[in-house]
Order: structure tokens, then C-alpha cells, then sequence
């Protein structure tokens, strides 16, 4: 079995996701392939020989994130006093594609391949997912969702997360296989 997680995270806290979510994919699963990786570094072969593919991002003006979303979350964390690693992961990851420029170039999939999709988001009224946005393109792309999308919260807009998402985002990952 070959499990995919690919992320994008401007601060991190989607990275974190991913990775607590890989670790369960990997503690339910021990003998399967579990790679988590950005969606910069997600080529689309990867994508070609997975059993099972998870993606994730963080939530921006109530969807996925867009070129100008990218652009505000770098501006917002430069010259922050001590963001430094949260600003240079903005700027990092506002340099390459996003998820919705990944998703347009992903090739669809044999029937029977399964995935999942997740967010991060504030626990704010109206706050919106990038799940649903995620989880749409995944079915787009003939994809078959094992669950439903999940959003996990961010205490503030650049972290950290909420105690116990990364709990969470374990067992989710381990159900999923
Ligand atoms: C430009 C921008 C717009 C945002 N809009 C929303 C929103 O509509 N709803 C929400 O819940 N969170 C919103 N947020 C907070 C993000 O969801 C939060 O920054 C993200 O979950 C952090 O994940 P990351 O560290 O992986 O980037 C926004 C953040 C930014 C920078």
C-alpha cells in the first residue's frame, strides 16, 4: 500500500497536519509507504502510484488559497518579532504552485483509488474550509473519498494549534487505511 500526503502550509501548522496524519496512516499500517510531502514537491508521478492520497491546506477568505491570499499571508508575517521560521516558510511556499495550480495539472485516477481531504482553520463564525474545495477537486479527478473533509484550528492566524489537533489528525490519518 502507498499512502501520498501532500500539503501546503504557509506557517506550518498544515505541515504539522500532515505529518501527525502520516504518522497515523503509517502506526495503522506498518508495511505500507507513507510520503508526505509540499505540494512543491509533490510530482505528479507520485500521485500515479498511490493506493491512497490526502490532501490538506490551510484555509484562506473562507476556500482554498489563492495567489493573492499567498500574497497576504507573507506580507502579514514579515517583520513579525519572532516569526522568523514562519516567514520564511510564507515566503518559501508563496514562491512555488498551490494547491489549486497542482490540482490542474493532476492526472485523473483508475477507479478505486482512495483519498481524503483536510484543512486548517480559526475557530472563528463563518470561517469556511479549504477542505470542501480539496475534496471536490479530488472527486473531479475520480478519486474516492474514504470520509468526509475535516478542518483542524488554529488558535491564531499563524499557530499554533489547537491542543490535541495533532491527536486528532493521528487518528484521522489512521483511519483513512
Ligand atoms: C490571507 C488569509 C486569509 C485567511 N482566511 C481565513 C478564513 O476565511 N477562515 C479561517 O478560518 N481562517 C482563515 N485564515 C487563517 C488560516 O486558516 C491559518 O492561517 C492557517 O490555518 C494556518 O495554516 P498554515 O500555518 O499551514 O499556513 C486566513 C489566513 C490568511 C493568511
Amino acid at each position: 500500500m502507498q499512502a501520498l500526503i501532500v500539503y501546503e502550509s504557509m506557517y506550518g501548522n498544515t505541515r504539522e497536519i500532515a505529518e501527525a496524519i502520516a504518522e497515523g496512516v503509517h502506526e495503522a499500517q506498518p508495511d505500507a509507504s507513507v510520503r508526505c510531502l509540499p505540494v512543491a514537491q509533490a510530482d505528479l508521478d507520485l500521485t500515479r502510484t498511490a493506493d491512497l492520497l490526502v490532501v490538506g491546506g490551510p484555509t484562506h477568505m473562507h476556500g482554498m488559497s489563492s495567489g493573492l491570499s499567498r500574497r497576504m499571508a507573507v506580507k502579514a508575517e514579515a517583520g513579525k518579532d519572532g516569526h522568523r521560521e514562519q516567514a520564511h516558510e510564507a515566503a518559501t511556499t508563496a514562491e512555488g504552485p498551490g494547491l489549486r495550480t497542482w490540482f490542474r495539472s493532476l492526472p485523473d485516477t483508475e477507479p478505486g483509488t482512495h483519498a481524503a481531504a483536510f484543512d486548517t482553520r480559526a475557530d472563528i463564525k463563518h470561517s469556511g474550509g479549504a477542505a470542501d474545495g480539496i475534496a471536490r477537486r479530488l472527486t473531479q479527478h475520480h478519486y474516492d473519498l474514504t470520509t468526509e473533509p475535516e478542518g483542524f484550528i488554529v488558535e491564531e492566524s499563524d499557530g499554533p494549534l489547537r491542543a490535541g489537533e495533532l491527536e486528532r489528525a493521528k487518528s484521522w490519518g489512521a483511519q483513512l487505511v
